[in-house]
């Protein structure tokens, strides 16, 4: 065969500029096809990317509540920023919180005082407010109404950081996060990063530690040694705990003011039990001191629980004779000793029950 027989059309020929810009238009297209998709397929695959998505429309929301303005987030700090609450709806004071006077005054004379009256000391170290203050004591004793109640009282923005927003992420993640968890509440300054059952992740380290939650306790300590470095920096990172005894001994030294908050007093039972019931109708003749004297052992919730079920037995009176009589009329009847009484009782059987359930629990395991 010789060249002449060979159709012109098959002959390598330079592209024309035209065929250039279509293919590199095709090729664009392609690109951006195959960037997509794969987006989409890491994004589906991302169990944890429905939760973003909401936290961050939860974080902007807040933002915009709480006043901050022109301050970038990035993805991680906004999943913690979902967290934050919001000071307008925070309404607990110390008004909230009956029988912890003791402990109120301390923590207005060690954490508040030093934040409020700043302007008077601004280059002593030694006056600076605490980097980390722990409350601990028994579970439902009011321990995160204090929390609150500090940052109402300080105008200090308050982030709610349960433990599992850092513990239950990809690996990686959680050191991510934990950075967030820092540099949002710097930016968000004066702040408040309240912990709750701190022990849950920041316990005694051991060598059965995941490599990763290893590393992330490491990484938190360093970050708060980071606040106090700076002592211009208005952060407060306060923790709570049932059982201070699990923490890690290099946290707990970074949490040098501390608060006990144990089970009430029969009078501070008695402050509780008159707070809870101040604006409720109450009988004339219901004797608190009695009622404080019949529920030791009881954690200021189980006082509001049984007050609740005390005023429930009311209602379910005045449902029943709704139906059984023919005074429509009537009024709810005012709680009474005998309600009181019946609640008490319910409620130390629960807690038996629950003291039991443990045990058998222990026993098992
Ligand atoms: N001293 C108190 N004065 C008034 N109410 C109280 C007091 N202590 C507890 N309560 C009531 O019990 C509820 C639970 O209190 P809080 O959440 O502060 O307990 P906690 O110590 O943080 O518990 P936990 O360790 O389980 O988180 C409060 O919302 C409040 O109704």
């Amino acid at each position: 065969m010789v060249l002449k027989d060979i159709p012109v059309d098959n002959i390598a020929r330079p592209l024309g500029r035209n065929e250039v810009i279509g293919l590199l238009f095709r090729l664009t297209i392609f690109g951006a096809v195959t960037y997509f998709t794969i987006k989409w397929m890491v994004d589906a695959i991302d169990p944890t990317r429905k939760q973003k998505v909401e936290a961050q429309k939860q974080a902007e929301k807040l933002m915009r509540q709480i006043g901050v303005k022109n301050v970038k987030l990035s993805e991680y700090e906004m999943s913690i920023a979902a967290h934050l609450v919001d000071p307008l709806t925070m309404q607990i004071t110390w008004r909230d919180i009956a029988g912890l006077d003791e402990v109120i005054t301390e923590l207005k004379e060690t954490v508040i005082l030093p934040v409020q009256k700043r302007h008077l000391f601004p280059n002593s170290k030694l006056l600076q407010p605490p980097k980390g203050v722990l409350l601990y004591g028994p579970p439902g004793c009011g321990k995160t109404l204090i929390a609150k109640a500090t940052a109402k009282e300080t105008g200090f923005r308050f982030v709610n950081l349960q433990p599992s927003t850092l513990t239950d992420k990809w690996y990686g993640e959680s050191q991510k996060l934990a950075a967030a968890v820092f540099s949002l509440a710097v930016k968000l300054q004066p702040s408040i990063i309240f912990i709750d059952e701190i022990d849950s992740f920041l316990r005694s380290r051991s060598s059965s530690d995941h490599e990763a939650t290893a590393m992330m306790k490491a990484q938190f300590m360093s970050l708060w040694d980071g606040l106090d470095t700076d002592h211009h920096c208005q952060v407060i990172i306060m923790g709570a705990t049932n059982r201070p005894q699990d923490l890690d001994s290099a946290i707990l030294r970074r949490m040098p003011t501390r608060f006990h908050i144990s089970l009430p007093s029969d009078r501070q039972r008695e402050d509780i039990l008159r707070l809870i019931l101040t604006n409720e109708n109450v009988d004339d003749r219901v004797d608190l001191k009695l009622v404080a004297k019949e529920t030791e052992g009881f954690s200021g919730s189980d006082l509001r629980e049984t007050c609740r079920d005390a005023a429930l037995l009311c209602v379910r009176d005045f449902v029943h004779n709704q139906s059984t009589s023919s005074e429509v009329d009537d009024p709810i009847r005012a709680i009474c000793q005998a309600d009181l009484q019946t609640s008490i009782n319910k409620m130390k059987h629960s807690k038996a029950a629950n003291i039991h359930g443990v045990l058998v629990h222990a026993a098992l395991d």
